[in-house]
């Protein structure tokens, strides 16, 4: 059998190695008659669910939008999953950059067959609209790390749907969504990716030949980042300077060919490849991409918003100047989903992993404890499970009023843009920093098992991690929700209307304390008081350092670490009310036991977020040391009232084990049978002895090297 496996790897391609090797691994391990490795199914989980008091399924609906949207997914998810060829062979993470890519593609490919075959068949066109979270979910199933497609249906085919005229919807969208072209959005430079004003890439206007010459002029406009670019897309959306008639107007988006359609070959004066590995994202091949006077056609520019007329006057369409930023806020709203969806996972394997796992003595001599029965092992857990659900609901409710505002844009009317854009960008930071900080905390809730990439932890991380960083990063998002709040503050002030999210201004702009009660609506009331406290000190600083001969801009910039910190507790009880509200709300017509467990998850991540700033309530509400006490005090009984309910609770995301994708997590809870299964099936297992043994090892050993 030795023999087999060494002379395997020089003669076969690396995934047809992977392929084989995976049949005959346990006889290269001498593990031949699977005795060890029980298939049945963790008997403390199994107990688990048996004193779980409430029905799980209800959570389930809730938590989807109804039932009749879970029978819609779990429909959806089973046509995906019934298809056998979406599971790899062998683990993704063990194939090499080339093979992973070549693999990412191949199940790409095979997923969008299998939607547009089957799903499109079943749903229409509403695959787009509210399923496109489903398919996004059941996505997870075919990918662990992300599909070079993601970037082509997140951000291409929002961008012409966003940004182009019916006519270029019309030409451009049915190509598109019938994957005859495959896109990607490049904004991002070597040099720029904050200061999108400061781009450097130029669409100058030839009326001559109708046509727009991007270029390229220096090595830091080259653009940088895209999902998809470096090898995948043979389109993309190319933000860039547009010059008219000898004058800039600013970033504008157009439609680009870069690659042939046919041969997939770069067309002549695009320069395009893979920026290297990274940190996550190493099956979406994010690319680089310079041009050298590259013409594409006049009606390649997205004109929904401005115009360019083919003699080259310049015409401005839209009634606000943010227009273009729209594909930028419409995934920034996804992504409070996204990151909601992927903290549930997390919450998910930890917590069903910390039912199976017993370690240590809480008394000396009596079996070893779940550690899930150790308090600060549900502190570490419990507040995930609530922040999935405050993030999902927040986000229904971010798409919501995302839907509503685009309803008044169609009409005309962008008054409430700017409320958007602030609640939008608060929420993105928020949401995607507190779900990567989450999503590590699992990880470490795991011991050492949660470091093995087959728990799939470290992958969720390296994914959810960056989006606190892609679509805006959290400190730059922050301080645009700061200059709506600080406007706010001095509308206010002076008496004037302010707009529903920040209402709360009203009444706190008259100086008054709040008197602290433990109650849900006590503790959000606290936390608005919280942020109208922190606000009011950032005015009182710009104010001040103005006064002592500063510019707006220098005292804004001074106060920068004041207004980072006033958005974010902004934020926090937007999310907190709003979670509060959804909850009641959602929960009205539920059985008790349904209405008691979301009631306590709620208050949990009340009481969680009050605790972790009680410095703030001291500073900015009469909140004294005793409320704190008995803050504590809830809190922990919280814990215990959540513990019996706890597996029950990440059974209600109702994750299939082909999407959680977890040694760890798996329904059945065979953790150390599945962990040795991974650990079989690394290539460093098909033989006995590695080469480097008689290469390095053994000469080294016999003084001979
Ligand atoms: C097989 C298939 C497999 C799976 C797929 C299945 C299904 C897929 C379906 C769905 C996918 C689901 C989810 C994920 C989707 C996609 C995500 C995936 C990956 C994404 C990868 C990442 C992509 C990117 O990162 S793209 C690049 C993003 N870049 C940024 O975000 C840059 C950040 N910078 C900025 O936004 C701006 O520059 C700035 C806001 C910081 C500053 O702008 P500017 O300088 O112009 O403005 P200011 O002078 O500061 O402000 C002037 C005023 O304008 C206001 N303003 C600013 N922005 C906006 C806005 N957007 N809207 C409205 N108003 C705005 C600002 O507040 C100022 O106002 P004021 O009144 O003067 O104060
Ligand atoms: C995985 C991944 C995928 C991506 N995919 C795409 C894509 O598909 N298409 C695309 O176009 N782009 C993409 N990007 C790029 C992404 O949008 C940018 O990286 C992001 O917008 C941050 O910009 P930056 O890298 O220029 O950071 P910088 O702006 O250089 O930030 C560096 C630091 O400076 C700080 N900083 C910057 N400006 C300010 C300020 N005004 N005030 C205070 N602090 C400031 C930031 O807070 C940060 O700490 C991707 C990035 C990643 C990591």
């Amino acid at each position: 059998m030795g023999t087999r496996c060494e002379g395997l790897r020089d003669s076969l391609s690396p995934i047809a190695y992977y392929e084989e090797y995976s049949h005959f691994r346990l006889d290269c391990l001498k593990i031949d008659d699977n005795k060890e490795l029980s298939m049945s199914a963790n008997e403390d989980l199994a107990k688990e669910r048996a004193r779980c008091d409430f029905n799980v399924s209800e959570i389930t609906n809730i938590l989807d939008g109804g039932i009749e949207r879970t029978k819609q997914r779990k429909k959806i998810e089973s046509i995906a999953l019934s298809n056998g060829k979406c599971c790899d062979v062998t683990p993704e993470e063990t194939l090499g950059p080339k093979e992973r890519y070549e693999n990412a593609i191949r199940k790409s490919c095979l997923y969008t067959k299998i939607v547009k075959d089957q799903v499109l068949t079943l749903t229409g066109l509403e695959v787009l609209g509210s399923n496109s979270s489903v398919l996004r979910r059941t996505a997870d199933a075919f990918f662990k790390d992300i599909s070079p497609f993601l970037l082509h249906l997140g951000m291409f085919v929002p961008t012409i749907m966003g940004q182009g005229t019916p006519e270029q919807q019309s030409y451009w969208l049915p190509r598109a969504l019938d994957f005859q072209i495959i896109g990607t959005y490049a904004q991002t430079e070597l040099g720029h990716g904050t200061f999108i004003r400061g781009l450097e890439t130029t669409a100058t206007y030839d009326p001559d030949t109708e046509e727009f010459v991007i270029h390229s002029p220096r090595l830091t406009s080259y653009k940088w980042w895209a999902g998809g670019l470096g090898k995948t897309s043979n389109y993309c959306i190319v933000v860039a300077q547009l010059y008219t008639q000898g004058k800039c107007y600013g970033i504008h988006p157009f439609i680009v060919q870069i690659r042939d359609e046919d041969t997939h070959m770069p067309l002549p004066g695009v320069r395009v490849g893979e920026i290297g590995p990274r940190m996550g994202f190493n099956t979406a091949d994010n690319g680089f991409l310079g041009f050298d006077h590259y013409r594409i056609p006049r009606n390649h520019m997205l004109m929904k918003n401005s115009q360019v007329l083919k003699d080259g006057t310049y015409v401005k369409v839209a009634s606000h100047s943010k227009l273009t930023y729209g594909t930028m806020v419409f995934v920034r709203v996804m992504l409070v989903n996204e990151v909601a969806f992927n903290l549930a996972k997390a919450a998910t394997i930890a917590v069903r992993y910390s039912a199976v796992r017993r370690q240590s003595e809480k008394i000396s001599g009596e079996p070893e404890p779940q550690i899930i029965d150790y308090v600060t092992q549900q502190h570490k857990l419990f507040v995930c499970i609530a922040t999935a659900h405050a993030l999902q609901l927040s986000s229904n409710w971010l798409w919501k009023t995302f839907s509503a505002v685009l309803a008044d844009m169609r009409g005309g009317n962008t008054e409430n843009l700017p409320e958007l854009h602030a609640l939008s960008s608060c929420l993105k930071a928020l949401s995607t920093s507190d779900s990567a900080a989450l999503i590590e905390q699992c990880r470490l809730a795991c011991g050492g098992h949660g470091y093995m990439l087959s728990s799939n932890l470290p992958l969720l991380y390296s994914f959810v991690t960056a989006t606190r960083t892609y679509e805006g990063d959290y400190t730059v998002l922050l301080l645009q929700t700061a200059r709506f709040l600080i406007k706010a503050w001095e509308q206010a002030e002076s008496g004037n209307p302010v707009t529903p999210t920040v209402s709360y201004m009203e009444e706190a702009v008259v100086g008054n304390k709040y008197k602290w009660n433990g109650s849900a609506e006590g503790i959000i009331k606290a936390a608005y008081y919280v942020a109208a406290g922190k606000i009011s000190s950032s005015v009182t600083s710009i104010r001040k350092r103005m006064k002592n001969g500063k510019a707006f801009e220098d005292a804004w910039e001074l106060t920068g670490v004041q207004l980072v910190a006033a958005a974010e507790a902004h934020c926090r009880a937007v999310i907190c009310d709003v979670y509060r509200k959804e909850t009641v709300r959602l929960t009205a017509n539920s059985s008790p036991n349904v209405k008691t467990v979301m009631d306590q998850l709620n208050m949990l991540y009340l009481s969680h977020w009050a605790l972790e700033r009680t410095g703030d309530l001291l500073r900015y509400t009469s909140t004294t040391e005793d409320d704190i006490i008995s803050c504590q005090q809830r809190y922990e009984e919280l814990l215990a009232a959540i513990r019996p309910n706890a597996v029950g609770l990440v059974d209600a995301f109702d994750f299939p084990d082909e999407i959680l994708q977890s040694t760890l997590g798996a329904y059945d809870g065979r953790v150390y049978e599945r962990l040795m299964e991974e650990a079989l099936k690394s290539p460093l297992n098909a033989e006995p002895v590695n080469r480097s043994f008689h290469q390095y090892l053994k000469p080294l050993m016999q003084g001979k090297l």
